[in-house]
Parts: C-alpha cells; sequence; structure tokens
C-alpha cells in the first residue's frame, strides 16, 4: 500500500480542457519528491487531486490505501496539506497568528494544542516576529511562510507545496530548502513540491516526476532523471547547471565524479583537484 497514489487519474476542466490523462502518481512516507514540467503541465491539478479540492474525470486517488469519499474527505484534508501557488488564496485572518490557528481550530483542538501548535509553526518557518501582523501587508515571500505554517500547523503527514520557492528572496530559498530537508528525518513527514527551479531539485527531492501536457513523461531518481537531457529538452526543461557542467568536463576527458547537489559537485571538484595534484 502507497501512502500516497493515483490511478490512471484523467481530469478534465469545463471547456473540454484535458489537464490530465492517466497519471499513475505514488508518494511513501519520508520521501522527497518533485514534480517538474512546463508551464500547463498539470502540477497543480494533480495537487489538487491529492486532498479531493479536485474529483477525478476518471481513475482513483488513493489515501493510505483507501479512495477519497464524501466521508472520509475531513480526515484526508488533515492528512495531506496543500501549501498553494498563491498566498493570497490561504491567507484571510486579521493577524498572522489568528492566521495560523485557523486550521487547527477548524480540527476542533483544544485552546493549550492550538496555542503550542501555533508556535511550533512560527518557530519552523523563523517567522515568530510577524505573529501580530496584518497577513494582507506581508511582503510576498513573508505571506509564503505564513502560508505554509498554516498548512504545517495542521500536522498533516503529506505536505505538498505549489512552487514553494516562487517569489523568494536567495535566503529565503536557501531557508525553505532547509526547512522542508528536515521535515521527513526529524517529523516523519513526505513532501511532495513542483519547482520551475531545477537547480533546487537535487537539493530538495529524492524522486522525480516530469510532466508535459497532462501527463507524466519520465520518472526516477534524481540522478535517473538528470541523466536523460533528452527528456528535460523535449519538455522545455533543462538539465541543471551542476551536473550539466560535470558531465560536459567529463566528456572533454577531465576525470571528474558525477555530482547533482552544491556539496556533492564540491567534493567532487575537490577529490579531481587533489587526484591531479
Ligand atoms: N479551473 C480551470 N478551468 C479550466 N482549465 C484549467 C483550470 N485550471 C487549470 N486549467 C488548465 O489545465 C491545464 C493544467 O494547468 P495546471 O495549473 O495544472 O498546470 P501547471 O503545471 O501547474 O502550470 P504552471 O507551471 O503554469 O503553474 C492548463 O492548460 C490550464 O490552462
Amino acid at each position: 500500500m502507497h501512502l500516497l497514489e493515483t490511478r490512471d487519474l484523467t481530469h478534465i476542466y469545463r471547456g473540454d480542457v484535458h489537464a490530465l490523462e492517466g497519471v499513475n502518481f505514488t508518494a511513501e512516507r519520508k520521501s522527497r519528491i518533485a514534480v517538474i514540467g512546463p508551464n500547463g503541465a498539470g502540477k497543480s491539478t494533480l495537487f489538487k487531486h491529492f486532498n479531493g479540492i479536485l474529483k477525478p474525470t476518471s481513475g482513483e486517488v488513493l489515501v493510505r490505501g483507501e479512495p477519497i469519499t464524501k466521508e472520509n474527505v475531513r480526515e484526508v484534508r488533515k492528512f495531506v496539506g496543500i501549501v498553494f501557488q498563491n498566498p493570497d488564496d490561504q491567507i484571510f485572518s486579521p493577524t498572522v497568528e489568528q492566521d495560523i490557528a485557523f486550521g487547527p481550530i477548524n480540527l476542533g483542538l483544544d485552546e493549550a494544542t492550538v496555542a503550542h501548535r501555533v508556535e511550533e509553526a512560527l518557530h519552523l518557518l523563523g517567522i515568530e516576529e510577524l505573529r501580530e501582523r496584518v497577513p494582507h501587508h506581508l511582503s510576498g515571500g513573508e505571506k509564503k511562510r505564513v502560508a505554509i505554517a498554516g498548512i504545517l500547523a495542521m500536522e498533516p503527514q503529506v505536505l505538498v507545496l505549489d512552487e514553494p520557492t516562487a517569489g523568494l528572496d536567495p535566503q529565503g530559498v536557501a531557508d525553505l530548502v532547509a526547512f522542508v530537508n528536515r521535515l521527513p528525518e526529524e517529523y516523519g513527514m513526505t513532501v511532495v513540491f513542483s519547482t520551475h527551479h531545477l537547480d533546487l531539485v537535487a537539493e530538495m527531492a529524492d524522486y522525480i516526476y516530469v510532466m508535459d501536457k497532462g501527463r507524466v513523461v519520465g520518472s526516477g531518481t534524481v540522478e535517473e532523471v538528470f541523466t536523460r537531457p533528452e527528456l528535460l529538452t523535449q519538455t522545455r526543461l533543462d538539465v541543471p547547471p551542476i551536473p550539466k557542467l560535470i558531465r560536459s568536463l567529463r566528456e572533454n576527458g577531465v576525470a571528474i565524479d558525477m555530482a547533482y547537489t552544491y556539496e556533492d559537485a564540491k567534493k567532487s571538484f575537490l577529490d579531481a583537484y587533489a587526484r591531479r595534484a
């Protein structure tokens, strides 16, 4: 049984827009999964099926092996939390603190538990100093953190992030990467995210789904996907700079180990340099 699964999932929007066509997707506990693909590939539509926001035109979505039904959709939404692309869709309370408390209160938790969860979420996202602020007056990046904190406070087992780094400054991106990477190990969570920043994928994911025109056109480990440049270019994507540069050096006779993350690349370069010396 998979933690989350779609089987032959097809979604046709009104107007005969075929947004998903026969998508098979699985996620396991503690996995870090990137969904990549050009604009309009169907990433957000897929995510909206993960907790029953959208209903399949055909096919199935299974959460812990169970199809999503009217009866279990509340439970499913506790289990799978989604942070949308645009934080304005998700933020509506008068203060940040109240906004983060909204989800836990809705789950029917007692006051002390709600307060505790709000504190934890503020702390995890590093936004304690924003607690009294009016969400709508925050910057884009600050809003994004508040939106993530609001979902996190519901303690989902699966955290789905639709383009989490869009609009963040470089330090914000680095903080987000570090934050996401703590969740599987420290909290046993599964993280599924979409991004157009392919250089972040190796830093934040173990497994990749490549989507194009509503279909999954490739999937595999970071290594499996990034060693298929044709798959990426045919979907208007590209191999990120680190593996691209190292591949090119290898093709030019440089003895250097392949790497996908910044830290691994640094090690590869230092090793290659040491071997020469
Ligand atoms: N509510 C809707 N009604 C009709 N068509 C829609 C609706 N939402 C999305 N679509 C269409 O479905 C297709 C998939 O859109 P989706 O937002 O899932 O793509 P995406 O991969 O998330 O794109 P992006 O990278 O631009 O965020 C697109 O052709 C889009 O125009």
